[in-house]
């Protein structure tokens, strides 16, 4: 195995910044635990962190599975069941404006992944979405196109719904790899479904050559945001995306299991033809009528009554964002991963793991994941000793660094207690 290197790649952003020649010398461990001090003083989003209710002496680096509590979740929970819903009950539908939070939440999500007002609805999980996104996507295809890639690497649940569907909808599927997808699209391909960063790798894809290539192939373009959306930027109008989907959980912070969301660009949105057009989504819902007319607009994705308790601790959650701007996220983002790499390379034993991730600033999300040998073992240890991140089958570890709370001294605890757990197990 290959010890980690950790070359600054991308001369836009900051690395970290180096020793003095004069600690060249010195212990290894004093002067990273020098550094992580200056730079976490340094840090313009070290304020940010007591919005989070994190758990005292535990270095949370699992943000990109599932994101902590905001401090503000409990009151605001505790403020919709007892008032809302225990005093209000069904008059909050209208009164505490339950009817109408997919869109306005939405567009709360939308302002963090470079969309307009209007194009984005939050409701349902990231499976759910995909298949609304990818079959109304094939039904807005010229006919004749009848193919659909998809993400080679994907994150299973994206791979298993694309196949549905495309059963549904007559199509073949063809799975390619994402930096190849642009160039794979040919004049049958209806649309591509790709992940903007890779879930097991941490891999970050080129969002808007891939997005441009689909385009020139006459393809439509459906990504997956699980993993950059508050991660990074993400510039969904910019880049003339058609469809997105994502979660709130990561690194949105919504709590277990809350709502997804679904990016229709604009223009699409009359062209939208959902494959689950719910009630909530009918121009006159409240009409009862027996046949489908769909609403104008975002809400065309909604499909059901939504789940309204997660839905406003995700409201409450994406209050952490106020004042902070996404490109100082991303800059703290590879520094936090290039120190983590150059700790672990200076702390742990040689040859011991070895790392997926791409170094390249322009291909690294916001995670760090390192192969090693009884990973699954190493995590069980790692979360014992109070670094929790996660393991992905057969042998990655996976290290999500999550800017608005994480510390350059909690990247440092991590690759310290790896290091010791790596000494003790063969
Ligand atoms: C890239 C990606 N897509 C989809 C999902 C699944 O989403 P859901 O469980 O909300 O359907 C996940 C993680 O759970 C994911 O990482
Ligand atoms: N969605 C999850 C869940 O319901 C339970 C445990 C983990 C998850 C995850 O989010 C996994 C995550 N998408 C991943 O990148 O592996």
């Amino acid at each position: 195995m290959s010890e980690p290197t950790t070359q600054p790649q991308d001369a836009a952003v900051d690395p970290a910044p180096s020793a003095p020649a004069s600690a060249v010398t010195a212990d290894p461990a004093a002067v990273l635990t020098d550094r992580a001090a200056a730079l976490d003083s340094a840090d313009p989003l070290r304020a940010v962190r007591d919005r989070f209710a994190l758990v005292p002496d535990e270095v949370y680096l699992d943000g990109n599975s599932l994101g902590p509590p905001t401090t503000q979740v409990m009151d605001r929970l505790s403020d919709v069941v007892g008032r809302e819903w225990g005093r209000l009950g069904i008059r909050s539908w209208d009164g505490s404006g339950w009817w109408t939070a997919p869109e306005r939440i939405g567009d709360r999500v939308g302002a963090l992944v470079g969309a307009a007002p209007g194009q984005v609805v939050v409701g349902d999980s990231t499976s759910v979405n995909v298949f609304k996104a990818l079959v109304a996507a094939v039904r807005m295809a010229p006919d004749g196109r009848d193919e659909i890639l998809v993400d080679a690497a994907t994150f299973p649940t994206d791979g298993y719904i694309a196949e549905s569907a495309a059963r549904m909808t007559g199509c073949t599927i063809r799975a390619v790899a994402a930096e190849e997808i642009g160039a794979a699209a040919g004049e049958r391909t209806a649309v591509a479904l790709v992940n903007h960063v890779d879930y097991r790798s941490g891999r970050l894809n080129d969002l808007p050559s891939v997005t441009a290539a689909l385009h020139a192939a006459g393809a439509l373009a459906v990504w997956d945001l699980c993993h950059s959306a508050g991660a990074l930027p993400v510039a969904l109008d910019g880049d003339g995306v058609d469809l997105a989907v994502g979660c709130t959980y990561k690194y949105l912070n919504g709590g277990p299991g809350s709502p997804a969301y679904l990016y229709v660009r604009r223009d699409l949105q009359p062209r939208f033809d959902s494959p689950l057009p719910g009630w909530n989504s009918h121009a006159d819902p409240f009409g009862m009528a027996p046949a489908y007319a769909p609403a104008d607009g975002a809400l065309r994705g909604r499909v059901g009554t939504p789940e309204i308790l997660s839905l406003l601790a995700l409201d409450t959650a994406l209050d952490a964002w106020d004042g902070v701007d996404v490109a100082d996220v991303r800059a703290k983002s590879l520094a936090l991963t290039d120190f983590f790499l150059e700790s672990v390379t200076a702390l742990v034993p040689p040859g011991r793991v070895e790392t997926v991730t791409p170094l390249p600033h322009a291909e690294r999300g916001s995670q760090v994941s390192l192969r090693c040998a009884n990973s699954g073992e190493v995590m069980r240890t790692l979360t014992e000793r109070g670094v929790i991140g996660d393991h992905r089958s057969p042998d990655v570890l996976r290290f999500g660094f999550t800017p608005l709370y994480t510390r350059f001294a909690d990247a440092l605890r991590a690759a310290r207690v790896l290091a010791d757990v790596l000494e003790g197990t063969p």
